[in-house]
């Protein structure tokens, strides 16, 4: 898949010094600074003669600053990229240009093709698939900016509509209004009380996947394991079902699999054809998709009910500080959500709230998992540092129940943290513009890879209302601008403040900022400046930090204490697991390995 090749006069606006009417019949040349201070080009030059007119007609007007995005937004994003592509105008939005072969988009790697273009196109570049554009950003400071800085400036865009039909109005993709009742009905939800009982759920469930593992022989695959007892633990703690799927496979599990797999693949494919009238019945994979969100409906929907038979309204703190957690028969969040005072959730709600954290709060954790066992299996050092750290925290081999517990596990959530460095999940992040927008000046580093035009040269870019944006969380979290050696799996740099004198816009990463202070179990995006943000950050951050760190750290822990491993069977080599993405890595072929009991 072959982008077009940017001309060599497309300019950054940046780059205009002046406009003029050279020839006096009203076409307008620019004059340009640059390197060379050489470029000149026409405007328009090459696009067709009712062009202009065209772009008269009132469909294609641009909205008023404020009001919702329509489609005439996204039309002028399209003349603009056509008009610089093809017309020779300058850019509108001065991203260069990236061009070259982007083949991860169609093999599940796009986020390793973003990582390239960050190489030769810096922080900010333009993605253009014809005149479809996404501007994407490898830069700490951007990602702080959008995220955090100006996060009412951008929406969900790409993303809402992908997930609209899957969550619903749930908390990933609702709109601005429901996003902000449920996302202050659900945060309280997650209280101290509630993740202590968590933490002795995730010990029980590890114990019963890690007794399973004593009886299996021969390479087993762990991927699918890992995802087994996330998907267990999700739904004890959404809605108090026993998926059992650690143990055997079910409809339903299948289901909930299978809708994961949906989610990703429409993630990833570049039109929505299941919005065409008749798709969804004509499709074979979009008719089970129908089936199987029937199902676990119908799953979600009864405990709903249930959970409303038995309401008992409670103001929030009360939940909070009087339910005696360790001994409630039902701790779920549904319970907590249907019972809290004030919050009037409809049945419709819930279930997209359900739904919505049962995806975000499965696959992401079970990878975790996967890609730390993949690097610890090639790195027996810190495997037995690692394992002198668990011996002693856990004497008795159980898998750690009690947060002082995970919390003397220091190195172990380390490379938890160093897993989701490496391994990000998702790659990217998606976002929108709703107004026009300047984000900061970005340095462009001083880098060979980079075409002399750019290097050295601040970007500006110039966000146009409804510009897709992609934050490339992968690429910066292996950017050398931010990590010494960014390729080596390493928890210990996670001890040690670090800054780099080169980059001014970027505060370091201080340890001093998360270590030590209360409830902060890994270094935040805050304590690396958006270097490092595994759960996002900003008003849209992930409500479930706490619990999934919690959760990798027990499974990681229990697992580490009690099996040595090592690769086997189809991937009886690192290089044999590979990589593939949807809405997470994972791996290719899977994480073969055999498992056995750990030699004392
Ligand atoms: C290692 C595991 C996890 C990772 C890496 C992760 C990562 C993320 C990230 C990066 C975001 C921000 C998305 C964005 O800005 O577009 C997010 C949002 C979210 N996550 Fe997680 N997550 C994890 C586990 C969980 C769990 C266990 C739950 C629920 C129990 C959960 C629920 C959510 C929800 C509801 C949001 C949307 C928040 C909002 O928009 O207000 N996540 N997650």
């Amino acid at each position: 898949f072959v982008l077009p090749a940017p001309k060599p006069s497309t300019i950054l606006r940046s780059q205009v010094e002046d406009k003029v009417d050279a020839k006096g019949d009203g076409t307008m040349l620019y004059n340009v600074k640059g390197p060379t201070n050489t470029a000149k080009s026409d405007d328009e030059e090459g696009l067709p003669w009712w062009w202009d007119g065209f772009w008269a007609l009132p469909f294609t007007e641009s909205g008023k600053p404020g009001t919702e995005l329509k489609l005439g937004d996204t039309m002028r994003i399209f003349k603009s990229n056509i008009e610089q592509i093809y017309g020779d105008a300058p850019s509108a939005d001065g991203a260069p240009l990236a061009e070259g072969d982007i083949s991860g988009l169609a093999d599940g790697t796009l986020y390793l093709g973003l990582h390239e273009y960050a190489r030769r196109f810096g922080p900010a570049y333009k993605l253009c698939f014809g005149p479809k554009s996404f501007i994407v950003l490898s830069d700490a400071s951007l990602a702080r900016y959008v995220l955090a800085t100006n996060n009412k400036g951008y929406n969900k865009g790409v993303l809402a509509e992908i997930l609209e039909d899957i969550m619903g109005k749930g908390l990933i993709p609702a709109d601005p209004v429901t996003w902000t009742s449920r996302r202050r009905a659900i945060v309280p939800a997650f209280h101290k009380r509630w993740l202590q009982r968590m933490i002795s759920m995730f010990a029980l469930k590890v114990d019963v996947l890690n007794d399973d593992l004593k009886t299996t022989s021969g390479p087993v695959d762990l991927e699918e394991r890992f995802g087994s007892l996330a998907l267990d633990i999700i739904g004890s703690a959404v809605f108090n079902y026993e998926f059992d799927s650690t143990l055997k496979p079910s409809k339903v599990v299948q289901a909930a699999i299978d809708t994961l797999r949906e989610a990703e693949h429409r993630s990833m494919t570049p039109a929505p054809y299941w919005k065409i009238p008749g798709a969804m019945q004509l499709v074979p994979r979009q008719r089970a998709f129908t089936a199987n969100m029937n199902l676990l409906n119908d799953q979600l929907n009864n405990a709903i009910a249930g959970a409303f038979e038995d309401r008992v309204e409670m103001d929030t703190e009360d939940l909070q500080e009087n339910m005696d957690y360790e001994t409630m028969e039902n701790p779920s969040l549904l319970r907590f959500l249907v019972d809290q005072r004030g919050e009037e959730a409809t049945g419709t709600q819930l279930r997209d709230d359900l739904m919505t954290m049962l995806i975000a709060g499965h696959e992401t954790t079970a990878s975790a998992l996967t890609w730390c066992v993949f690097e610890l299996a090639q790195n027996p050092g810190l495997l037995a540092e690692l394992r002198e750290e668990l011996d002693k925290v856990l004497p008795d081999g159980k898998a750690p129940a009690t947060r002082e517990q995970i919390e003397a596990l220091q190195l172990t959530r380390l490379t938890v943290a160093e897993s989701l460095r490496m391994y990000p999940q998702p790659p990217l992040l998606i976002r929108r513009a709703v107004d026009d927008d300047s984000l900061p000046a970005a340095r462009m580093p001083d880098s060979e890879d980079l075409s002399d035009d750019l290097r050295n040269n601040d970007v500006e870019v110039k966000m146009q209302r409804a510009s897709d944006v992609f934050i490339a969380v992968y690429s910066i979290h292996r950017s050398p601008r931010y990590w010494p050696e960014p390729d080596k799996f390493d928890p210990h740099r996670w001890l040690k403040p670090y800054k780099n004198p080169d980059e001014p816009n970027w505060a370091g990463y201080d340890p001093d900022k998360w270590m030590g202070s209360i409830g902060t179990l890994y270094p935040t995006e805050t304590a690396t400046d958006f270097a490092f943000m595994p759960f996002g950050g900003g008003a849209r951050k992930c409500v479930g930090d706490q619990f999934a760190m919690m959760e990798a750290t027990v499974a990681l822990a229990g697992f580490l204490r009690n099996y040595d491993f090592e690769f086997a069977g189809k991937t009886d080599t690192p290089d044999k697991v590979g990589t593939n993405t949807g809405a997470t890595i994972h791996t290719r072929n899977g994480l073969w390995m055999t498992v056995t009991e750990r030699s004392k």
